[in-house]
């Protein structure tokens, strides 16, 4: 397939509150992602680096569909700060104040707020246990694991844990060991937060196929919503993220979530990294 691209494949640099994405525009030609591409895009040494990849595809009935895919070459069913980025990059491409785009987990619907900040409905939190998934049955707002995690999906899975001070947590060691735990079958987010004022919460997070990140959307919405199941906010939190602040609204219609993007630069996969990549 590397005859499509004699120039290569061009792809932008976005950053959403720090989540750091590459996104490539597949509109009009067909998806191109692979899982050793993502791997090898992924990898900060020999390709780009990334925490997901997201690619733009032709939609029927929507804007636009969108594939996420972690620096592992793993796929994801929800990225929401890579929504908010891409969905930025299609308002302004469409000239348009809203978008509706398909994700694994279904459709979703982004608008442009009046201070300009681009908000994506997420849906509505999954917390049965079955749909988060988890191995078996279990009370979703009290897992049996130390530290009394609270497991929600948001398209993917998220444990929990509200922590007295989240930034002395070892991320990357209680991270990597709860991602792969077996109460999580297809493996977790994990999220670490503290309440530091009325409505407010500090969120560090290790994520599924990625690692510590700068910030998550889908995890900034699951610690949200296990926020308010344990009766420490209101269903509007803002959260301070290690890349920026995430607004978190859980309304009727779904977990809205709204934040910082930045369109970093344009760059483009040379022929030569493509070969046998594609
Ligand atoms: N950065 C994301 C979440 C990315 C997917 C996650 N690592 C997974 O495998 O579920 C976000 O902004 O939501």
């Amino acid at each position: 397939m590397t005859e499509l691209f004699p120039h290569g494949l061009p792809f932008m640099k976005m950053h959403g509150a720090g989540n750091d994405f590459v996104v490539i525009d597949s509109r009009g030609r067909g998806a191109v992602v692979t899982a050793a591409l993502a791997r090898a895009v992924g990898d900060r040494n020999r390709g780009v680096g990334f925490d997901q990849l997201a690619e733009i595809r032709d939609a029927e009935g929507a804007d636009f569909t969108l594939d996420f895919w972690n620096s592992d070459g793993s796929r994801a069913g929800a990225c929401g700060n890579a929504t908010r980025c891409v969905s930025d990059y299609m308002m302004r491409q469409l000239g348009r104040d809203a978008v509706t785009l398909v994700t694994l987990r279904g459709g979703l619907r982004a608008v442009r707020r009046a201070d300009g900040l681009v908000s994506v409905n997420m849906g509505q939190p999954q917390r049965d246990w079955a749909e988060v998934p988890l191995a078996r049955t279990v009370d979703t707002d009290h897992l049996p694991l130390p530290g009394d995690p609270v497991a929600v999906g948001m398209g993917n899975p998220h444990c929990v844990f509200f922590v007295p001070d989240a930034g002395a947590v070892d991320v990357a060691g209680e991270g990597r060991r709860y991602e792969v735990d077996p109460l999580f079958p297809q493996k977790t987010n994990v999220e670490f937060a503290s309440v530091i004022g009325p409505n407010r919460l500090r969120m560090r997070v290790w994520e599924r196929g990625a690692g510590i990140t700068l910030a998550c959307g889908s995890g900034a919405c699951a610690t949200a919503v296990a926020a308010v199941t344990r009766g420490l906010t209101g269903r509007q939190v803002a959260l301070e993220l290690d890349g920026g602040v995430l607004e978190i609204d859980w309304r009727e219609d779904g977990v809205w979530m709204a934040g910082p993007v930045a369109h970093v630069f344009d760059g483009v996969l040379s022929p030569a990294f493509l070969a046998g990549l594609l």
